[in-house]
């Protein structure tokens, strides 16, 4: 039987995938190779990859089951032959053909011209000069700013000066490394340089994040960071603080792939700060970038150890690459020297190096935070220091060993934390209150299937709910049911990953759901809530750009999809409190297994 059809009776591949090369084939009329190659590209941007690196595709052999190897060899041993025959199917990118072959990696045309664009518009802003920086107002602003300071180097400083001398600014920094903080004060700096240049002008700032969820918390951390400024009142105002989602930002449209904004009809805006970068995948950031007008200058934040976006891509990781420890050009080292008395290197210069900037030092977590330990240990990829931190015994972290096979265990532990989010209901409560009330536990998952899944912990819940008669049995909506939207609605405004809580609406007698959409509360009937599930429990995945006072990472089942970053990803959504539940084999494992996205964007970037 032929490899394509044994890999897909072998779940290798998905039902889109055998399609594509089943389509492919009456269209063109291919050699097996080439399709079997067409159906393992497409599989792999399933998985998030943007391409397959050939050099890889012994390792992706090597992990396929071995009844499959001796034919997999044999295709692999035709591909070199097969790459060259037919260049209707595959081409060079010169014209538009079902799969792209560049260097040695291998595209779906969509993801191909994705990337090319993506990589095309942030060197084109990475390269863009502006008027120079007026120097002598420029240090005294700074030194206002962060009057007091004592960190030496300051790399909060380093990143304002970064983000205002230039067109394209990319911040990354872990958890409470003073993103927003400094993303603020990079703000009033700019508004700072642009009045001093001229009085009347008032450029138009937009706060952005890919969720609403992420959304909410930027305006809230604005906000708040906007409250310390020490810069005069006047330029606070210009400052906003409500961020919206990208989709809303972009005007997604019901039923079609085009944004209401694009090339064609830009933006309109001046500066745009856009949060949770790592959660922005190719298509979405080529989409971001071409509906940006060309003046207009972008500010990305984000953690670039945190796991990738779910879509295809890794274009805050690729974009945070630094190949071959470039370092900024010469002018940008001399800004950096004389503003913040950083030292001028030598090394090889690369102009992308000047837009990006990396934020070290947590002024969430001090030294004896467990969660700020654990989150770094597993940064590095260290077993040995993520065991001496188990070991410690921190008051913020807590290992809790999986007492059963089954979730009984499991879910008794989720009876006890969502205790209080549940008693809330026993008495009227206003949506900020159940809200509020939610955000304070979270469990979390890496997997969504098996028994210590997402589906499976989350029904089990509803089966605990039934006993103790919080839940009726012949009822999916219950007052307190909180759900989390799976499939963006644009004509709705509802976006994969908004949670929503369901409760009772007195004048209208009758169970509504409500979110939190720009700063205000929209209540939807269920009925018309589009696709979604309960959400006591969550994949580490759906929960990124949110975080919780206390979360349970659940660490049970295999390692393989288990990895460095989605433990890390994880255990970062607890501000307060992190539990991790499981086996501590399974966590070790997973801190020695980096996730590797194939891509050909640092290399674009980088050079
Ligand atoms: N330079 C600093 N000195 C003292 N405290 C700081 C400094 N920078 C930030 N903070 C404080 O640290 C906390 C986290 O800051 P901030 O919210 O800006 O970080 P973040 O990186 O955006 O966090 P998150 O991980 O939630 O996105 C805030 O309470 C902030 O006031």
């Amino acid at each position: 039987m032929q490899l394509l059809q044994r890999l897909y009776e072998l779940d290798l591949l998905r039902d889109i995938d055998l399609q594509f090369a089943r389509w492919l084939g009456q269209r063109f009329e291919a050699s097996h190779t080439l399709l079997t190659l067409a159906a393992v590209v497409s599989q792999q941007s399933g998985e998030g990859h943007a391409c397959l690196h050939l050099q890889q595709l012994p390792n992706l052999i090597a992990s396929w089951p071995d009844e499959l190897h001796s034919d997999a060899k044999q295709w692999y041993a035709q591909l070199d032959a097969a790459l060259d025959t037919h260049q209707l199917l595959l081409g060079y990118g010169t014209e538009p053909t079902p799969l792209v072959l560049e260097r040695n990696r291998v595209y779906l045309y969509r993801l191909w011209h994705a990337e090319k664009q993506v990589a095309e518009a942030l060197l084109a802003r990475a390269q863009a000069r502006d008027a120079a920086c007026d120097l002598p107002s420029f240090g005294a602003a700074l030194d206002q700013l962060f009057i007091g300071a004592t960190e030496q180097p300051d790399w909060q400083r380093v990143a304002v000066v970064t983000a205002v001398a230039r067109r394209l600014a990319v911040i990354s920094g872990g958890p409470g490394t003073g993103k927003t903080t400094t993303v603020t004060r990079m703000l009033a700096m700019y508004l700072q340089q642009t009045l001093s240049a001229d009085r009347q002008a008032r450029p138009h700032i937009l706060l952005a994040a890919p969720t609403g969820k992420a959304a909410a918390r930027l305006s809230e951390s604005i906000a708040g960071a906007k409250a310390q400024l020490p810069v005069a009142e006047p330029i606070k105002q210009l400052i906003p603080e409500q961020g919206i989602t990208l989709h809303r930002l972009l005007g997604a449209r019901p039923r079609s792939v085009r944004y209401r904004y694009n090339r064609d009809n830009p933006l309109q805006v001046d500066l745009l700060v856009v949060d949770e970068a790592s959660m922005i995948d190719l298509p979405l950031m080529a989409a971001l970038l071409e509906a940006l007008p060309e003046h207009a200058r972008l500010v990305l934040i984000g953690d670039k150890q945190q796991l990738a976006s779910v879509e295809a891509g890794s274009v805050l990781g690729d974009l945070c690459a630094m190949q071959s420890a470039a370092v900024p050009t010469e002018a940008m080292q001399e800004l950096l020297c004389v503003t913040c008395g950083l030292p001028v290197t030598e090394g090889d210069t690369r102009v992308l190096a000047d837009s990006v900037a990396f934020l070290r030092k947590s002024y969430r977590f001090a030294g004896d935070s467990g969660i700020g330990e654990l989150a770094s240990a597993v940064n590095r990829g260290s077993v040995k220091q993520t065991q001496a931190v188990l070991r410690r015994g921190f008051d913020d972290l807590n290992w809790i060993e999986a007492l059963t096979a089954d979730n009984q265990h499991l879910v008794q532990h989720m009876a006890q934390k969502y205790s209080h989010y549940l008693s809330c209901f026993k008495q009227a409560i206003s949506p900020d209150e159940a809200h509020a009330a939610f955000a304070k536990f979270q469990l979390l998952c890496g997997l969504r299937k098996g028994v210590f899944g997402v589906d499976a912990l989350n029904e089990a819940f509803e089966n605990y709910l039934e006993r103790r008669g919080l839940k009726a049995a012949d009822n999916r909506w219950y007052e307190g049911r909180p759900v989390i939207i799976t499939r963006n609605d644009a004509a709705l405004q509802l976006y994969n990953g908004d949670i929503g809580i369901t409760l009772f609406d007195t004048e209208q007698q009758q169970l509504r759901v409500y979110f939190e959409q720009g700063g205000e509360m929209r209540s939807y009937s269920t009925s018309r809530v589009p696709q979604h599930e309960t959400v006591f429990a969550m994949t580490v995945h759906k929960s990124q750009g949110s975080e919780f006072k206390e979360i349970t990472l659940v660490l049970t089942d295999s390692a393989r999809v288990m990895s460095r970053e989605l433990v890390y990803t994880g255990i970062t959504r607890a501000k307060q409190h992190c539990n991790l539940y499981g086996k501590k084999a399974v966590m070790l494992a997973a801190v020695d297994q980096p996730t590797v996205r194939m891509s050909g964007l640092a290399e674009r970037l980088w050079g």
